[in-house]
């Protein structure tokens, strides 16, 4: 693959004692959804925080753009234009959808064209936009999230679990928002769990387990091969 827009070498993330992360190695190209698929705990979530800084990798390289960004703080990352939507959604519940929206387009005035589509995507960000964000329904609050990522264009949006525990009708529209995004020409990481999402998205997959990546090649080849699905995820996913 050539020039990849981010790549994890041998990554190794502690939490306390433990060794979540073990040499995480990862590629992820530009333009395209690559998918972080594996077994619950096996750490899709540490590798996402890891990259944009909440946890701090002790030994590997996170390049961004050929650029080690695994010691730079958070927002410094996040200015370099990395977008992400964490698996608890992060939104502030006392303020407004207009306010959760307006605090997320950091670099100036939102732009009207982006939000008209937005609204587009997400008809309920429209119709709720004075109301509180903590009185939105969770498949709501979910698409709040994923719009303030997406208010801005960024370089790489890294999303992690965006249709966890939705109901189907909300997990369809939330699949054409990042069908849309995708065609626009983003690059995105996304961790997913409803496996028809992740074949009907992804591009390139990787899946981990214990902390390491175990194999990485396209979507569609995971997609129609069974038995190394069971070897690799055991897979028990939904719509399969
Ligand atoms: N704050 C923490 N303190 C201690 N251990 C943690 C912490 N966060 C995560 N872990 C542990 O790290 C491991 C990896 O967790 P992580 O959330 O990255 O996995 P995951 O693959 O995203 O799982 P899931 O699909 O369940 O979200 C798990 O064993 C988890 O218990």
């Amino acid at each position: 693959m050539s020039d990849p827009i981010l790549s994890l070498k041998g990554v190794r993330t502690n939490i306390a004692q433990y060794h979540i992360l073990q040499g995480v190695d990862l590629d992820v190209p530009r333009g395209a959804v690559t998918m972080l698929l594996g077994r619950n705990g096996v750490g899709k979530t540490t590798t996402l925080r890891t990259i944009i800084g909440h946890w701090r990798a002790h030994e590997g390289q996170v390049l961004f753009d050929g650029q080690d960004i695994a010691r730079l703080p958070t927002p410094a990352i996040a200015r370099l234009g990395i977008g992400f939507v964490p698996e608890d959604m992060g939104i502030f519940s006392d303020l407004s959808v207009e306010e959760n929206m307006t605090l997320a387009a950091v670099s100036g005035p939102i732009d009207s064209t982006r939000l008209e589509w937005l609204f587009s995507v997400f008809p309920a960000l429209g119709t709720f936009w004075k109301k509180d964000a903590g009185t939105l329904s969770g498949g709501q609050k979910q698409m709040l999230s994923i719009a303030r990522a997406m208010i801005e264009e960024r370089r790489l949006y890294l999303i992690d679990e965006p249709t966890k525990g939705l109901a189907p009708a909300i997990i369809s529209t939330m699949a054409r928002a990042l069908r849309e995004l995708k065609e626009q020409g983003a690059s995105i990481l996304l961790v997913e769990q409803n496996f028809s999402v992740a074949r009907a998205l992804g591009d390139s997959a990787n899946v981990m387990d214990d902390g390491r990546m175990v194999w990485s090649g396209e979507m569609k080849q995971l997609a129609t091969d069974a038995e190394l699905q069971e070897r690799l995820m055991g897979l028990s996913m939904e719509n399969h």
